[in-house]
């Protein structure tokens, strides 16, 4: 990719240059320049709001640390002026990854119900029942808070829906305002130190552990992941039996305390769910999201909570979602993203794929399940090589394939299902061509499985097996959607090896 600051089309320009406080979400077909409009736009909103910018923080988020790489390269000036770049899973990593769900466990876990789910399972703590009456020692005097002046307190500061860490010390400043008025009222004004003494009395923090107890995220999602009936209490009405089974840690030590617990992925989404009701965290003035349509509703809420008050833009391509719950509709990701009524801009202008493949991509459009309007290129030039082979031929036609495309200029992309991969970089390797795996950007062969080329680009690409990368993942067109990713990453020259019919 190279700046495009001298030939920026006017409907890619009108994105880059948008108000700083507007929400903007991109509907790119492939190669219409998003990535190059996110990040121009994150420059452009450095230059111009240097001081907002400096104050409130700029965060560009992608979908892995390949495509970061990438995006260094393309503006390694943005680097330099604090702007962070990060991928989603490194900004909720308040723990390492030590397991894995099946995808039923995570797809009920990215679920937007369990954002209810676990809001439910934290505020089960608190409870004005659980006190009695209070009694605070004040000198040789005592002060009784009873019992349903305490509730009223607690139901009051419920209602409020404060963060769950500041109702805690709402409640404590309420309880010290009640006992202060009574004092008041028998004997004159109290000191601010009288009272900052009664809001620490012991007993004051044992009432509050007592009805709105101090608690980790951990220890809420160990609760509700671990035990089947707080997760049944927490979950009725809003999971399935099915649905909770599927999430319940099972196998010996499900019971784990929190300190001992092994977290998935998406493990860390719920608790930074319950660290964000817990505590708002530290916000950014503006975040450029790319690859949107791959993120999960409680992902999007994750990045929502990070720009409370801030803006966002949204860089994807319905038709280019992957994960198990990307997304079908832009009006959907924007509500999670708290910003239901942002616009929708299409770009369809493609810079990167020439019109020979676009034809070819166009037609797979129709069946992935997705309204997006089709791509045309501006490129008139291009190549599309079929290369139909008996089974068995596919890996030496592929090598044929590099070796042909070795002798002009630029990258080469050689772009299979993951299980072929090592069969063909053996291949290659027999042949004396050094390739690359996807992580090392620059190199002149590359061969990487399906599921990591989004975002990247490559001069020539050899496609191997498209009917194998489809199949991979076949539910609901996902693998399909694969496959459309795979066919657009060609800069000038598209190769399609298949000994199986092609699925387009
Ligand atoms: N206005 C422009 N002039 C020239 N080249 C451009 C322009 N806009 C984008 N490009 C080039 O087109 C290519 C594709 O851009 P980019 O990667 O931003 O597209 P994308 O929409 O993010 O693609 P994808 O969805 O396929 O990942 C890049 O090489 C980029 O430099």
């Amino acid at each position: 990719m190279r700046d495009i600051a001298a030939t920026i089309q006017p409907e890619q320009d009108d994105l880059v240059r948008a108000d700083l406080t507007a929400t903007v979400c991109v509907q790119g077909a492939p190669g219409t320049g998003k990535t190059a409009v996110g990040l121009h736009r994150a420059a452009y909103l450095l230059y111009t709001h240097p001081r907002r910018i400096a104050r409130g923080g700029l965060l560009i988020l992608g979908p892995n640390p390949t495509f970061l790489a990438y995006i260094a390269e393309v503006l390694p000036a943005l680097g330099e002026t604090g702007v962070r770049q990060s991928t989603l899973a490194r900004e909720i990593a308040r723990h390492p990854v030590t397991t894995t769900d099946d995808e039923r466990a995570a797809a009920v876990k990215h679920d937007a119900r369990t954002a209810e789910v676990l809001r439910r399972a934290l505020y089960a703590r608190v409870s004005a029942d659980a006190a009695g009456s209070l009694t605070v020692p004040d000198g040789s005097y005592r002060w009784r808070v009873p019992g349903d002046e305490l509730a009223r307190i607690v139901a009051d500061v419920r209602k409020e829906e404060p963060p769950y860490t500041v109702g805690r010390e709402r409640v404590r400043a309420r309880i010290a305002r009640y006992v202060q008025e009574r004092a008041e009222r028998r004997s004159g004004p109290r000191t601010a130190a009288w009272t900052r003494r009664i809001e620490r009395a012991r007993p004051v923090t044992a009432c509050l552990d007592a009805v709105w107890p101090r608690v980790r995220p951990e220890e809420v999602v160990a609760d509700v992941l671990g035990d089947p009936e707080a997760l049944a209490r927490a979950a009725d009405g809003l999971l399935d039996d099915d649905e909770q089974k599927a999430v319940l840690w099972t196998g010996p030590g499900a019971r784990r305390s929190w300190r001992s617990a092994r977290w998935s992925a998406a493990d860390l989404v719920l608790l930074d769910e319950v660290a964000g009701l817990l505590e708002h965290p530290e916000g950014y003035g503006h975040i450029v999201v790319d690859e949107a349509q791959d993120l999960s509703p409680m992902e999007c809420r994750a990045i929502a909570r990070r720009a409370a008050f801030g803006s966002l833009t949204v860089l994807g391509d319905l038709a280019q979602g992957t994960t198990p719950w990307a997304a079908r509709s832009w009006r959907t990701v924007l509500t999670h993203l708290g910003r239901p009524d942002a616009p929708v801009v299409p770009l369809t202008t493609g810079f990167r794929v020439p019109q020979a493949v676009v034809g070819l991509t166009n037609r797979l459009l129709g069946r992935l399940g997705v309204a997006v309007p089709e791509a045309r290129s501006l490129r008139p030039d291009g190549e599309l090589t079929l290369r139909p082979v008996a089974p068995g031929r596919v890996v030496d036609e592929a090598v044929d394939a590099v070796r042909a495309a070795l002798s002009r200029d630029g990258s080469v992309g050689v772009v299979a299902a993951e299980a072929d991969v090592p069969g063909l970089r053996a291949a290659l390797d027999a042949a004396g061509i050094a390739a690359a795996g996807p992580e090392e950007l620059g190199a002149r062969v590359t061969v990487a499985p399906a599921g990591v080329v989004k975002g990247l680009e490559y001069d020539h690409v050899v496609a191997v097996e498209p009917a194998a990368i489809a199949e991979a993942e076949d539910t609901g067109g996902r693998g399909l959607r694969r496959l459309y990713v795979v066919l657009t990453r060609a800069v000038s020259r598209l190769d399609v090896v298949h000994a199986r019919p092609l699925p387009f």
